[in-house]
C-alpha cells in the first residue's frame, strides 16, 4: 500500500497487476483529522483476506483521496467541490464520492458503536417553518432535499460490514432534546443516523455527476444533550473496521460506478 500525503489530501492506492484496469478512484471527505486517520486505518489494513491482490478480481484496487473538509454542511460542500474540481482539471476525475465519519444515532436502530450506511441522504432542516409546521425546499418549489446513494452499492457494502441501512439526515445544528428527536423520526420514518456533512457532499458531487454514499460510526444517541454518553473511541473504531471491508465491494463495482448517469 503506497500513502501519498498532498495539500488537504491523502491518497492510498493498492499494488494492482498492470494486467488489470484500475479499479475506482473515490474520494473520501471527513470533517476532522481523528476521522480521516480512522478511514486510513481501515483502507491500509483491509480485513478481508484476499483483498487486495485476488487474481481473480477483474479490476484492481480503489485509488482513494482522503479529505478532511471540514465541519458543517456549508464546509464540506465547499471543500468537496474544491477536491472534485482539481480532480477534472487535472483529468483524473472521481467515480465515487464518500461522506464518512462519526454521527448520532437514532434509537433503537442504531446504538452507540454501530454503523450505519445511508440509501438516502437527507437535509433535514433546508426549507421553511410555517403555522403548520416545516416545509422542506422541494415543497417551496426549488432545490432538493435528498439524494440516493447506488442501491446496489449500498446492499453489498452493508453485508460486508454488517452496517445498518437507514436515511442520514444531515443538521445544521445537533438535536438536543427527545422533542426535537422525535419530529425527525416522524418527519422521516426510515431515519437511523444524523451528522452535518452529507448533505453538503452529495450536493458538490450531483454537481459532476457522482455518486454518493455516507457512512456514519455511531458516536452518541439522538436525543437529549448528555456530552456524558459519547463514545468517539468506539465511533473511531467501528469506522476503521468498515473500511477494512469496502476496499474489495468498490473494487468489484467499478463498471457500475463508471457507468453512474452523470447527467442532470
Ligand atoms: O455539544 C453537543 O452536545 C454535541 C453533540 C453531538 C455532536 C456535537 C458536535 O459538535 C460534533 C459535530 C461533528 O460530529 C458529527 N456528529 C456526531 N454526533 C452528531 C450528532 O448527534 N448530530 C449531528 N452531528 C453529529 C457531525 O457530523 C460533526 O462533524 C456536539
Amino acid at each position: 500500500m503506497v500513502v501519498q500525503v498532498q495539500e488537504g489530501l491523502g491518497r492510498l492506492t493498492g499494488t494492482a497487476p498492470r494486467t488489470r484496469p484500475p479499479g475506482p478512484r473515490v474520494l473520501i471527505a471527513t470533517a476532522v483529522p481523528a476521522e480521516r486517520d480512522a478511514v486510513a486505518s481501515g483502507l491500509s489494513e483491509p480485513s478481508a483476506p484476499s483483498e487486495p491482490s485476488e487474481p481473480s478480481e477483474p479490476f484492481g484496487p480503489p485509488v482513494v483521496d482522503l479529505l478532511v473538509a471540514g465541519v458543517g454542511p456549508a464546509a464540506a460542500a465547499a471543500a468537496t467541490g474544491r477536491a472534485l474540481a482539481l480532480a477534472a482539471a487535472a483529468d483524473t476525475p472521481y467515480d465515487l464520492v464518500v461522506s464518512a465519519g462519526i454521527g448520532g444515532g437514532f434509537q433503537p436502530g442504531a446504538p452507540v458503536g454501530s454503523l450505519v450506511l445511508a440509501d438516502a441522504v437527507t437535509a433535514a432542516d433546508l426549507g421553511a417553518e410555517t403555522p403548520d409546521g416545516f416545509l422542506p425546499v422541494t415543497e417551496l418549489g426549488f432545490g432538493r432535499v435528498t439524494h440516493v446513494p447506488p442501491p446496489a452499492l449500498v446492499s453489498a457494502l452493508a453485508a460486508a460490514t454488517g452496517a445498518a441501512v437507514g436515511t442520514v439526515l444531515t443538521v445544521s445544528t445537533v438535536t438536543g432534546s427527545a422533542a426535537r428527536a422525535d419530529a425527525l423520526r416522524d418527519r422521516h420514518p426510515g431515519v437511523l443516523a444524523e451528522a452535518m456533512e452529507g448533505f453538503g457532499v452529495a450536493e458538490a458531487a450531483a454537481l459532476y455527476g457522482l455518486p454518493v454514499l455516507e457512512v456514519r460510526a455511531v458516536s452518541n444517541p439522538v436525543g437529549p444533550r448528555d456530552r456524558g454518553a459519547w463514545r468517539i473511541g468506539a465511533a473511531l473504531t467501528a469506522l476503521t473496521g468498515a473500511f477494512g471491508k469496502f476496499t474489495p465491494v468498490l473494487g468489484k463495482f467499478t463498471p457500475v460506478l463508471e457507468s453512474w448517469n452523470r447527467h442532470d
